[in-house]
């Protein structure tokens, strides 16, 4: 078996007689998991130890490191290694992949997630030459699999992300062959010794004196915290860094959500931990601070002063099929809007921040969530979708999915006012609405200016000034675009005015058929140590706060959603909520043609 992995991984090979007493030099003392990591202790690495481990090169560091250690947030990766010299810390944090392997391991690789997104978007990555030379990954999960089967099971969801791409098949065969597959319980550690036995193997193979550590928890929420204990516990590298992504629900409400945090900091430092929000790694969120930031015809805008109202709309033009048994639980706002779209608008609205580093960037959006009045009953309209007969078919209701409990009051539309108490934004409604099986598939964020004041034209707008004021559109997807709504002369004789669009369009300005998948951005930012786009436990706090007064009144009091059509554009009370702070949806213009 060793051979044979040998003879997979391409780099030098360096006995494990060679990586043994590296590996044990580099561990003087050896803390208890989880303790805070206490430099001054420490001895140094012994310098022979740190020329052939360590190669000292300050300039990589990753921002989290450079940030005061205070907070109890930036600090380096001390806990596979020990209590190490801050430093010799440093150097393990980095990625010198010339030393180092990389392994991926994906818990509940037989899932739906991890089909879907985490093996292609890894194929995706390793397709570009951004992954390192001596990669693998590891799939971990209940279900019985050989390596051969699970690398089938991968096979059968890789695809090349654009059509006829150069040696396609020869560079999945190539990443097949880097993948294992290890069976076990998320809460046993006897299955976490195996798979760091496969794993230790496997790495050893290649010949490279460290290994970094990736894992991906990809599985139910009821099993986040023992299998985050077995990752870290028994799997943790001891020759580089150990990573972990954790995926949503990060709870359901404030003290769920501050039980899993605490669970998980019981095993890993808060610089191991990557919460993922897939919606900030879509390429039009992270061009949002670039439009901003970089535009002078933005910045100055971007206020209470000159902006009116801000939309942040999801819909979907497909039910729950299928995951009815986990939205149930769940529902829209703790689905989507609670994290995605209050992401997006912690973003939108943050001052700016003092640089680009996570640190800095995470402290000005946790701040504009601190701001913000928690959410409101009497702001917030809740919907449900039922059947609908359309062109002869039947569209099922929610209610209709066999996963979902005989009447169910989850939500699966909601339309909420939030508001941000600061002097940036004070009374402007950011309106958010969420919704499954409404009339069309799309994301976006619609800024709606303040009409101009002694506007020479207005005698050509009608009473209704507002329906004639700018509006920007972000669209995050699908065919992703940035529009500005503004008014223009008719071209002619006369004088006739119409809104028209100042429009970029990517797929025609960019000419890329696709762009990359948000977990393809998000995988490399963890394994480059980039935490910009993941969410920081506070933030998760702050987002929290904010929703649960208003998620635990609506079940207590049982409240009933407003039924509407599969299909439909969902409740008429989100247009009496907005109508409330004088605003229109800027999405019901038929802007696009619709796609049920
Ligand atoms: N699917 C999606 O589109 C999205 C998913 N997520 C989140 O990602 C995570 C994974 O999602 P998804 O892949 O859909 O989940 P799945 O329900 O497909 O579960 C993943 C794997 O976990 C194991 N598993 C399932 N149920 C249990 C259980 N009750 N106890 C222990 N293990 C179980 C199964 O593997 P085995 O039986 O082999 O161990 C399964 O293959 C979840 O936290 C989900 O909320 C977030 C965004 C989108
Ligand atoms: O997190 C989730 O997101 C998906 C929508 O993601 P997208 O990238 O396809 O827009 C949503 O369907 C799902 O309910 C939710 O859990």
């Amino acid at each position: 078996m060793l051979a044979q992995q040998r003879s997979l991984c391409g780099g030098s090979k360096v006995p494990a007689s060679t990586l043994l007493p590296l590996a044990r030099a580099a561990r003087p003392c050896v803390p208890a998991m989880g303790s805070s990591p206490s430099p001054q202790v420490c001895p140094k690495l012994n310098q022979d130890v740190r020329r052939q481990l360590l190669t000292p090169l300050r300039s990589s560091l990753t921002t989290e490191h450079v940030t005061s250690p205070g907070n109890g947030v930036a600090q380096p990766s001390l806990h596979s290694f020990g209590k190490l010299n801050v430093e010799d810390a440093y150097d393990l944090e980095r990625n010198d992949w010339n030393t180092t392997s990389l392994s991926v391991v994906v818990l509940g690789a037989s899932g739906d997630l991890a089909k879907k997104k985490i093996f292609p978007a890894l194929f995706a990555l390793f397709y570009e030459g951004l992954l390192p030379p001596e990669f693998h990954v590891f799939g971990f999960a209940r279900s019985r699999m050989t390596d051969a089967e699970f690398r089938e099971l991968i096979a059968s969801t890789l695809t090349c992300r654009v059509s006829a791409r150069e040696r396609c098949v020869e560079k999945q065969d190539d990443f097949l062959r880097r993948c294992f597959y290890s069976p076990g319980q998320y809460d046993e550690a006897e299955s976490f010794q195996d798979l760091n036995r496969r794993m230790g193997e496997v790495e050893a193979g290649c010949g490279k004196q460290r290994s970094n550590r990736m894992f991906f928890l990809s599985i139910p929420p009821n099993v986040f915290i023992p299998a985050a204990g077995g990752a870290a516990d028994y799997c943790s590298t001891r020759t580089g860094w150990t990573r972990v992504i954790v995926e949503k629900p990060f709870g359901r409400d404030s003290a769920s959500s501050a039980a899993l945090s605490r669970g998980l900091a019981a095993h890993l430092r808060e610089d191991q931990i990557y919460r993922i929000d897939h919606y900030l790694g879509k390429e039009l969120i992270e061009n949002l601070t670039v439009l901003r930031f970089s535009n002078l015809v933005f910045e100055p805008l971007w206020s209470r002063q000159y902006i009116r109202n801000v939309q942040i709309v999801f819909s979907e033009n497909f039910g729950t099929e299928g995951r009815g048994g986990y939205f149930d639980q769940y529902g829209i706002i703790r689905d989507v809007i609670q994290n995605h779209l209050l992401q997006i608008l912690a973003l939108f609205a943050m001052e700016p921040p003092v640089s680009l580093a996570a640190e800095d960037i995470r402290n000005e959006k946790v701040k504009v969530l601190r701001s913000m009045r928690a959410v409101q009953l009497d702001d917030t309209v809740l919907g449900q979708y039922r059947s609908r007969v359309h062109s002869g078919r039947t569209l099922p209701g929610y209610r209709d999915d066999k996963t979902v409990p005989e009447g169910s009051l989850t939500p699966t539309f909601a339309a909420c006012a939030l508001f941000i108490n600061n002097a940036r934004w004070d009374g402007v409604p950011f309106l958010l609405k969420a919704g499954k099986a409404l009339h069309t598939r799309r994301a976006e964020i619609r800024v709606q200016f303040r009409h101009v004041p002694g506007n020479l034209y207005k005698h050509k707008f009608g009473p209704d000034l507002d329906s004639a004021s700018n509006e920007l559109v972000i669209r995050i997807q699908p065919k992703e675009a940035i529009y500005l709504k503004v008014n223009n002369k008719v071209p002619g004789l006369g004088l006739q005015l119409d809104t028209t669009r100042l429009d970029l369009q990517y797929q025609s300005a960019f000419q890329q058929s696709e762009l990359p998948d948000a977990y393809e951005r998000l995988l490399l930012d963890v394994v480059n140590g980039d935490k910009r786009l993941f969410i920081r436990y506070d933030e998760l706090e702050a987002a929290w706060d904010l929703f649960t007064p208003l998620l635990h009144e609506i079940e207590s009091r049982k409240l009933i959603p407003e039924l509407y059509p599969y299909g439909s554009r969902g409740p008429v009370g989100a247009h009496y909520l907005a109508a409330k702070y004088g605003v229109r949806w800027g999405d019901i213009a038929n802007e696009e043609p619709e796609d049920v």
